[in-house]
């Protein structure tokens, strides 16, 4: 229910998964591309997920949740990344102060979750 998602960062990057069997980063979604990435708050149960949608078409490419104790790696100044129970996801930032932004978002809801 969308009425209680708030967005509380809105970032550019280009939303990757990583192909364990390749051992390499490979887009999420069918195409490469810059992606609109928010973190969504839902304030009555107090969950965050990260919601990615390609600017171009908004094919969804990322959805996932939040959980307490994730470990987002700063991997660069651009590149960022974290594990789920299936996935490595990385995203690569347009530019260093969108990857600030989006970091001290995550920064926060690791804290308050
Ligand atoms: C314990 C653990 O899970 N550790 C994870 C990282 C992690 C730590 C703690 C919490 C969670 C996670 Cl997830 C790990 O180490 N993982 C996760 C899977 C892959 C990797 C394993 C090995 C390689 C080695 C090198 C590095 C890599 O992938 N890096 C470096 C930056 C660099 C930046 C950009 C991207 C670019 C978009 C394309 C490509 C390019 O530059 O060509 N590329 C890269 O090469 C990117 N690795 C990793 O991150």
């Amino acid at each position: 229910d969308q009425m209680f998602e708030q967005s509380i960062i809105g970032a550019r990057a280009s939303v990757m998964v990583y192909d364990d069997n390749q051992k390499k980063w490979v887009p999420s979604g069918s195409s490469s591309g810059l992606s609109k990435v928010q973190i969504y708050h839902h304030q009555q149960n107090n969950t965050f997920r990260v919601v990615g949608r390609k600017l171009q078409d908004h094919e969804v490419v990322i959805n996932c949740s939040i959980l307490k104790g994730l470990k987002y790696n700063q991997a660069t100044a651009t590149f960022h990344q974290w594990r789920d129970s299936k996935f490595v996801y990385g995203l690569n930032f347009s530019s260093q102060n969108d990857a600030e932004n989006f970091a001290r978002a995550m920064m926060h809801a690791l804290e308050v979750l």
